[in-house]
């Protein structure tokens, strides 16, 4: 059992229409450090999706009545609940996801951040007034929300990724129904417990966890009832779901897979650069999307750059999240170590050396060690496939232009990095890399302030920042005549 100051928070029912719902199906959450179940969740059906939409549409009108004002006071207090119960939410981020507890911390804040800043952009939903293309005209464009949102969320963030979404949702007057990843409920169900607390009203706010994705989402996306689909996951689901909403010509907001490249030139500070690649490759053990996916150094620095990295590595530490100093977790299940031990196996097969780890830990279950591969080339499956997992492969390369077209070459978009400390190259390579989003002599970008997403197959939309509640918006103007 887990040890809250607020055990509550610790709740296994679905969320409908503000009433917690139990219904004779669950399924199990398990701790992927130990194994052990922690709770027997809800297994939400067809048929409940189905009316929770019907609710969150039936309360959606009233919740976009309310001022902007208003809608933010709430946020505010939601966020304020949240800050307070950090800890306990942490706890039982780490007990389903197993990031250690102050990255799970990390998560819970850098989630509330999403609700504190679009609590202040609820009341700044401008429109605009535009002069008229005739004398007795008069043009006035307003922004309305879309209507119900409907949120299919991943396992390794599973507090951010659906406060990423809910916040600027709610603050312009959306209702939302969140279908969270069968692995991590529980962060989600917590969060719902506290915005009941803060005064969400009943049916804005839903949550329906589930065994079963693919109907669930089948549901979310073909009800007419939902305005719009908001996604965090791989690119294959993506298409899915972009298909599925084709019927009904949803808005859709998508944060699919990434490739990041991780770019080092030869005039890069090499100590900042493998602070860079660790924060970038080893955050969530690798479970992030605009994680560092391949590590490209310039031939000049190659050598000097991969013993600094092993080293660094070497400072990691294993183990149950709980524990005080573990620095790295378990991976969250057996399927994601038999990708890393693919690729690793691939690479080896086509001349890349295992410079470092390589093999499942001695600490057993889903625990993997931290590897280091060497001389990898772009024929390797780590080149073109997301890992997901702590394996950093080092490609050599010469020149800013063969770099450039080796980090291009991927139907995906979401981010990349590069260390360099001349100007002229910096705004070069920014310009050129193919992403939505570019660290620059840093490998950690994730903010609330700035607008999260992808191009290419890795997404469509924005998160966060001023341009994140555009995608929950619809225009419309209004255009007066006989005025003169
Ligand atoms: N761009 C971004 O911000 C992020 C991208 N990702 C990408 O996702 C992948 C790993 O995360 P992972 O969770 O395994 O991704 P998945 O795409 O497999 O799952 C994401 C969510 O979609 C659900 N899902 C799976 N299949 C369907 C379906 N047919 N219909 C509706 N929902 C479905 C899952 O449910 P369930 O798990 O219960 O089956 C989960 O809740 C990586 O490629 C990673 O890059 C992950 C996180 C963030
Ligand atoms: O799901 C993810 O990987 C997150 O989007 C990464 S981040 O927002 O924490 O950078």
């Amino acid at each position: 059992m887990l040890d809250l100051n607020d055990p509550s928070l610790l709740e296994p029912r679905a969320y409908i229409n503000g009433e917690w719902i139990s219904n004779g199906a669950t399924f199990a959450v398990t701790n992927p450090a130990t194994g052990t179940k922690i709770a027997d969740v809800t297994d939400v059906s067809v048929a409940e999706t189905a009316a929770a939409i019907d609710h969150a549409h039936k309360a959606q009108k009233d919740w976009a009545a309310w001022t902007g004002k208003e809608r933010g006071a709430v946020l505010r207090r939601w966020y304020d609940l949240i800050v307070e119960n950090a800890d306990d939410l942490a706890a039982i981020l780490t007990a389903e996801m197993g990031k250690p507890l102050p990255e799970a911390k990390g998560e819970i804040l850098y989630g509330a951040s999403f609700i504190e800043w679009f609590a202040e952009e609820a009341k700044r939903i401008y429109g605009d007034v535009i002069p008229g293309h005739q004398r007795d005209k008069r043009i006035v464009v307003i922004k309305q929300p879309v209507g119900v949102v409907g949120s299919i969320t991943p396992w390794n963030f599973p507090n951010a990724m659906i406060a990423r979404k809910v916040a600027p949702a709610l603050a312009v007057g959306c209702s939302f129904v969140a279908r969270p990843a069968e692995l991590t409920p529980l962060s989600a169900t917590a969060m719902a417990v506290l915005g009941e607390r803060a005064g969400i009203p009943a049916g804005v706010l839903n949550i329906i966890p589930s065994s079963r994705s693919a109907e669930i989402g089948q549901e979310l996306c073909a009800n007419p009832k939902v305005a719009k689909i908001t996604f965090t996951g791989s690119t294959r689901v993506g298409k899915i779901l972009m298909q599925q909403c084709s019927d009904t010509i949803k808005k859709m907001s998508l944060e699919l897979g990434g490739n990041a490249p991780f770019i080092v030139f030869d005039d890069a500070d090499l100590d900042a650069a493998v602070d860079g690649a660790m924060i970038s490759k080893f955050r969530n053990n690798g479970q992030t999307c605009v994680c560092a996916n391949r590590i490209y150094v310039q031939s000049g620095v190659y050598d000097a750059f991969a013993e600094k990295l092993q080293a660094a590595i070497g400072k990691l530490a294993l183990g149950d999240g709980t524990e005080d100093g573990v620095t790295t977790g378990p991976l969250i299940n057996d399927a994601a170590v038999r990708k890393v031990e693919d690729h690793i196996a691939d690479a080896t097969s086509k001349g890349a050396t295992v410079a470092l780890g390589g093999q499942r830990s001695e600490l057993g279950g889903t625990f993997f060690e931290p590897t280091v591969l060497t001389d990898v080339t772009t024929d390797m499956a780590v080149a073109r496939e997301e890992t997901f997992g702590p394996l950093a492969p080092l490609f050599r390369f010469e020149t800013e232009a063969d770099v450039i077209a080796m980090a291009n070459d991927t139907e995906f978009g979401l981010a990349g990095y590069f260390y360099s400390t001349k100007m002229n190259r910096i705004w070069r390579v920014a310009e050129a890399l193919e992403t939505g989003i570019v660290g620059i002599n840093t490998g950690l970008i994730s903010t609330e302030v700035a607008p999260f997403g992808g191009v290419k197959q890795s997404g469509l939309g924005r998160e966060g920042s001023k341009y994140g509640v555009e995608d929950f918006l619809e225009l419309k103007y209004m255009c007066f005549g006989e005025v003169s």
